[in-house]
């Protein structure tokens, strides 16, 4: 088959998809292909740029980069038109035709139908060239790669229904022409559908302005004139450049309006919204660059892809050098965007040159500092915002405690929690791209009801603290039940000596935990953890601010000051009485556990399995083994309530011991989130108990 053969493809399917929500739900979104066709077009320009470092001739004596905007209202079409890198046929096909993201499968088969959540879910993944078809009944990309014979040009047509044709023209100009020819007014039968005002010069050069003005390339439109005989504006032949055509990084911050760092933002991320926030600065010294930093309202949909490949663009002195640049910017702080312009880098600079250079770890050390220092900005003036971080993000902030061990005390004062001292809220609705505040609801189901009750009094400030304690507790009510842990530390009881904290699969079963009994009792406060990264993340974090962090969970339990003498002196002798009671079920239980206890964790329940003080936590065995690692057998240690019936019972009785001793250590088990190991065994017990004690 010849090269010029024209040839009809399909999409992939995905494409298929995603162009029929698109045509259907983003009418109210139309504007945004200008964006994105202005935006591939100042990319292929930055390419080229940075292909000729090596290779001059690729320009072929034109190294005056733009893009040209023009509107033929006869024939009602709009041409985006760059004499940037273009694309040759096989890259037509790839780029056009194919979506080649990890995770865009997974991506779409959360798609549900119903277009409103669709539309919003669709902004997560950036639509791209495809918005051209929101406006476009038909597509066409004529292109030439900068290199290329003339006659290796590509045309490149779809109607948007699931198919394309490519075929090889000659094509003079480098570089890539897309045309849109509208759509009919009330197109596809959906009435109040117009497109004629994308024809109105006027409009259109506002628009145009709108997304361009931020943008290093010029972008021009044919200029216009008024004729007074024919009472209209007529073009006059003549190009003008619409845009400021000036980095929008370099320009001084007072001079760049909110509007302008708005639409910069969409224009690297092709992100719907607009940023949460964006620091910029020059700086100055060792190293000298630009630094323009975004955090994002909402996750994109490949967040958990440590392969993804957005991220930060990085320039050396305005050239465009990569995108991308992953030693920009550590992992945990991955869903940072932005731009950075070095002036010392060579321009010849490799991903591998990147690897060893000093510039760039200064760079990075610097892109930290700035990204931590404006979430604490925001964590002390934007409050609602910074929930809104913490719900999109925090659980990838969480592994900077591990990752960065130079920040971490900084990183742990950002950190937000669930807590027994605050109300159980259930998320019914998971951060959207429409810009609507997350929603939580708060459970009726009454296991915290005395907390639920007092929301207004949380466990320390109801104990009459200072006023620190009571602004702590206003900034509680502003964060969706989330706590920092030096609020945490404001509301401690007095003697006090550690942040206690425990972790379950979920923030449900951590709350029900019996380990909880006696905090509950006592009125202490206990963080609530239930994120994957929870454990690894705690395996790092020791103390806090001099206090130190002890799971509720693990060890002797150790309530140091907040035991009276009295207390103390009642465990002892409690432990005595059930001293004999402990070596027998110790004898029974044999291999199955470590030690038995007398606890002083429980109110409520007749017993606890705790870990030592060195083991693995039960969470981490359970996630280890879900992942396939073959992990050590640890033995739990089986703590009994002595002020339970059962457990009272157990001490007098002789001809069943080993199956309430069974029971107990499986109940245990259960409550804990376990799996029982011989549960066949468990329901004959518990039947044959159940019978004896009904006659
Ligand atoms: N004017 C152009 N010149 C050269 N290549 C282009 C041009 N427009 C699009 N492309 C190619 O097509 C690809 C797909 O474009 P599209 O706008 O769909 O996504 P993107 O810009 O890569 O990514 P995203 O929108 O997700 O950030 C681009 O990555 C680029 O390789």
């Amino acid at each position: 088959m010849s090269e010029a053969h024209k040839e009809t493809l399909g999409f992939q399917t995905e494409i298929k998809q995603l162009l029929d929500l698109m045509i259907h739900s983003l009418y109210s979104n139309r504007d945004i292909f200008l964006r994105e066709l202005i935006s591939n077009a100042s990319d292929a320009c930055d390419k080229l740029r940075f292909e000729a470092l090596d290779n001059d001739s690729l320009y072929a004596g034109d190294s005056d980069l733009g893009i040209w905007i023009e509107v033929d209202r006869k024939a009602r079409t709009i041409s985006v038109r760059d004499n940037g890198v273009g694309m040759n046929r096989d890259e037509a096909i790839r780029n056009l035709g194919t979506i080649a993201r990890s995770g865009t499968r997974e991506f779409f088969s959360q798609l549900t139908g119903d277009r409103a959540r669709d539309a919003s879910l669709i902004g997560q993944f950036g639509v791209g060239f495809y918005s051209s078809f929101i406006v476009a009944q038909r597509v066409t990309v004529e292109s030439r790669r900068a290199g290329d014979a003339e006659d290796q040009g590509i045309r490149w047509v779809s109607t948007g229904d699931g198919e394309f044709t490519i075929e090889t023209i000659t094509r003079k100009e480098r570089g890539t022409t897309v045309t849109l020819q509208l759509r009919d007014n009330d197109a596809d039968g959906e009435e109040g559908h117009e497109y004629d005002s994308l024809l109105d010069a006027y409009k259109l050069r506002q628009l145009v302005r709108n997304y361009s003005d931020h943008i290093a390339i010029p972008v021009r439109m044919k200029a216009e004139k008024w004729d007074a005989d024919k009472q209209e504006m007529l073009e006059t032949g003549e190009w003008e450049v619409v845009n400021q055509a000036k980095a929008l990084w370099l320009r001084p911050r007072n001079e760049v309006t909110e509007k302008e760092y708005d639409e910069f933002y969409r224009h690297i991320t092709h992100d719907f919204e607009g940023p949460l926030a964006y620091t910029h600065n020059r700086v100055e010294g060792r190293s000298e660059y630009t630094q323009l930093l975004y955090i994002p309202k909402h996750a994109p949909f490949d967040l958990w892809d440590r392969q993804q490949r957005h991220g930060i663009r990085l320039y050396v002195r305005r050239v465009f050098i990569m995108d991308d640049a992953e030693q920009l910017i550590p992992g945990y702080l991955r869903f940072v965007r932005g731009v950075v312009d070095s002036s010392d880098l060579p321009l010849n600079v490799s991903r591998e040159i990147l690897q060893e250079s000093r510039d760039i770890r200064l760079i990075r050390e610097g892109n930290v500092r700035r990204v931590l220092t404006l979430l604490e900005d925001l964590a002390e003036n934007r409050k609602a915002d910074y929930v809104r971080f913490w719900r999109a993000f925090g659980q990838v902030l969480k592994e900077g405690v591990g990752e960065d061990s130079k920040n971490r005390e900084k990183i742990a004062a950002l950190l937000r929690f669930r807590t027994t001292g605050e109300p159980i809220r259930i998320d019914v609705e998971a951060p959207d791209a429409s810009g609507a505040a997350p929603k939580a609801a708060v459970a009726e189901d009454g296991i915290e009801d005395a907390v639920i009750k007092g929301e207004e009094n949380t466990a320390g400030a109801a104990d009459g603290k200072g006023k620190d304690a009571k602004d702590a507790d206003e900034d509680v009510k502003n964060a969706d039940g989330l706590i920092s842990l030096a609020q945490y530390k404001a509301r401690m009881k007095d003697g006090q000596k550690a942040i206690y904290y425990i972790t379950s699969d979920s923030e449900a079963g951590a709350r029900q935990s019996p380990h909880l009994e006696i905090f509950r009792k006592k009125g202490i406060e206990v963080l609530l953890l239930s994120d994957r990264v929870d454990e690894w993340m705690l395996s790092h974090l020791h103390e806090f601010d001099g206090t130190p962090l002890e799971s509720v969970a693990r060890g002797q339990l150790d309530l140091g000051d907040l035991e009276d003498e009295a207390e103390r002196k009642a465990s002892e002798e409690v432990a005595a009485d059930y001293k004999d009671l402990v070596e027998r079920l110790k004898t029974t239980l044999g291999e199955r556990v470590k030690d038995v206890q007398v606890s002083h964790r429980l109110t409520d329940s007749a017993a606890c399995l705790v870990s030592g003080e060195h083991d693995m936590s039960a969470t981490l065995e359970r996630m280890l083994k879900q992942a396939g690692q073959s992990v050590p057998t640890r033995k739990p240690v089986l703590e009994i309530n002595p002020d339970h019936p059962l457990v009272q019972r157990l001490k007098s009785e002789d001809g069943r011991f080993d199956d309430w001793s069974s029971l107990l250590l499986d109940q245990a088990t259960l409550a804990d989130g376990g799996k029982l190991e011989d549960p066949v065994g468990f329901v004959r017990r518990m039947n044959d108990l159940l019978l004896a004690s009904s006659h």
